[in-house]
């Protein structure tokens, strides 16, 4: 296996749509199913928080979810936890900037996609020097998905890394909507991550071909 293209990654960062068991109003492998139906492009298991699944619960519902990305060719991402990661054989790992170093799971991880989080230019060129597949810059929105997130701050923080020089995929998350979801396109995100606007939503289907309608135009 060969480290994923600009092009490829770019694609499939569209509609990055993320999920755990605490996100959902209802059964979380229908949730990810209806997503899929409507058009999501790469889909990250983030079990974390308050009464999430943990050792082998927490594992088994990851293989579930890995199974309806796998028969739906829906790159299966990993958030933080870098050996679930490597145990599952999963696309990829997600981590931040409190999580393990990213030179050092890219070294884990082969040639696995590998996303980082970053909040400025110097996060952004340390990911990429590191290895980094994508970036995902946050929260542009304020968002209640994530205890710890830091301030909202816009879609201008992707115009200035993409005017800094910044070519590496880039992917929008924190509080997009079918609304918003425009805006940061036009600012030089390749795509949306998004959780409460698919997970929250009476109808995931629906939310996701919104989100896709969005992005396209
Ligand atoms: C696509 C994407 N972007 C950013 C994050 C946030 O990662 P991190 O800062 O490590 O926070 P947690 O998600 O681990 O709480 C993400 N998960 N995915
Ligand atoms: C997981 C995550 N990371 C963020 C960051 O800023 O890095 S914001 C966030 C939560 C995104 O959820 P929602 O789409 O419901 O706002
Ligand atoms: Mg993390």
């Amino acid at each position: 296996m060969e480290r994923i293209s600009r092009e490829m990654m770019r694609k499939w960062l569209s509609v990055y749509f993320i999920l755990g068991s605490q996100n959902c109003k209802k059964d979380p492998l229908t949730v990810l199913t209806e997503a899929i139906d409507g058009g999501i492009t790469l889909f990250q298991f983030r079990e974390k928080g308050k009464n999430a699944y943990t050792g082998e619960k927490k594992r088994h519902f990851a293989t579930k979810l890995q199974s309806i990305c796998r028969e739906h060719n829906i790159p299966f991402i990993v958030n933080d936890d870098v050996q679930l990661a490597m145990e599952l054989d999963a696309d990829g790992v997600h981590i931040g900037q409190e999580d393990e170093k990213a030179d050092i799971v890219r070294r884990k991880i082969g040639h696995k996609i590998l996303g980082v989080s970053a909040h400025n230019l110097k996060e952004a060129r340390e990911a990429i020097a590191a290895g980094a597949d994508y970036i995902g810059v946050g929260p542009i929105f304020p968002t209640s998905s994530k205890d710890d997130a830091k301030e909202a701050q816009g879609p201008s923080i992707i115009r200035s890394l993409r005017e800094s020089g910044i070519q590496t995929p880039i992917v929008a998350i924190g509080g997009i909507t079918p609304e918003n979801a425009k805006e940061v396109i036009h600012a030089g995100a390749d795509g949306v991550s998004v959780i409460s606007a698919i997970a929250s939503s009476e109808s995931p289907f629906e939310a996701a071909r919104e989100l896709v309608k969005s992005v396209k135009k």
